[in-house]
């Protein structure tokens, strides 16, 4: 399969595989989706991320995940979406080896990440929650942490460029417990960023905010997308916020990635399920 195909939504003898195409550079709207085999998919190396066959269940024998597949090429913005307890948190810890997955491989840039140091993985690969917890100490501590934990100081204009992105200019000195939960979010994201992370996982990083705070996030991310072409991968609950935001969303129903598809054309989702949650989410 051409990997311009269009999108299709017959799933593979060895199931459902999307892929999440990037545009060119300079209009990274216009991108394709394509769903097709496992080898379509191979190793191009524009993938920053190839998930593969990603499957776990509970103790109890509940599917967490069944055998997701899912391209995801630099400098994309994939939003995941889909029920509570569909999998969604899992899938995202599972690209940071926050949890290991008994089967099915994440490759990173080519590589197996079971292969990566764990510590250089998670520079690469930062990751924000839905509740900021900051560290003792000022914001200015909190961002050089990350640095500071491979013996590097943060000179301050670095600090300061980094409070500038997330909005937080004069913020410097203040100390944890004088922030507001935005601001704190704000914070925790330019902390991630003082790593020179190529992928940001965000896990529903506004759910906890009032939409003045939810609307500084989304800026911070769009900036990141737009300016620095940076690989991101959002879990919301907020359509609204995954169409503002995303270049392809992945529906997660039951553990399984049942559809991609371009934010603008939810509506056309096919899977009954996935139907029903857009229907009752809008
Ligand atoms: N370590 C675990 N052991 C057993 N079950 C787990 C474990 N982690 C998650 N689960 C279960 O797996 C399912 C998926 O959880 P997950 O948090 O990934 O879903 P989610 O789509 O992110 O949900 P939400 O939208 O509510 O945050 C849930 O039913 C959850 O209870």
């Amino acid at each position: 399969m051409s990997s311009a195909s269009p999108l299709l939504t017959s799933p593979s003898p060895m199931g459902s595989f999307f892929r999440a195409q990037a545009s060119p550079a300079d209009d990274r709207q216009e991108h394709l989706l394509a769903v097709g085999d496992i080898e379509a998919g191979g190793d191009d190396p524009q993938n920053k991320f190839r998930i593969r066959d990603l499957t776990k269940k509970s103790d109890a024998g509940v599917t967490i995940l069944s055998g997701v597949n899912l391209d995801i090429p630099k400098g994309v913005v994939v939003g995941i979406i889909g029920p509570s307890g569909s999998g969604k948190s899992t899938l995202l810890r599972s690209m940071n080896r926050l949890w290991e997955p008994p089967s099915g491989t994440v490759f990173l840039d080519g590589r197996d990440i079971r292969d990566l140091d764990v510590l250089s993985l998670r520079r690469k690969v930062g990751m924000l929650f839905q509740i900021p917890a900051l560290f003792e100490g000022t914001v200015a501590d909190n961002i050089r942490f990350g640095p500071q934990l491979r013996g590097q100081k943060l000179p301050d204009h670095e600090v300061h460029k980094l409070l500038a992105l997330a909005d937080l200019d004069s913020s410097f000195h203040k100390k944890n417990g004088e922030l507001s939960v935005g601001q704190a979010q704000r914070v925790a994201l330019a902390r991630t960023l003082a790593n020179e992370p190529e992928v940001l996982l965000l896990d529903e990083p506004t759910s906890a905010l009032d939409p003045i705070s939810t609307q500084n996030i989304e800026d911070v991310i769009v900036k990141l997308k737009k300016n620095q072409g940076m690989t991101i991968v959002m879990v919301s609950h907020s359509i609204k916020q995954i169409q503002r935001i995303a270049d392809v969303v992945c529906l997660l129903v039951n553990g399984e990635a049942v559809e991609v598809l371009k934010p603008d054309e939810l509506s056309q989702a096919k899977h009954p399920m996935a139907q029903r949650f857009l229907q009752l989410s809008s």
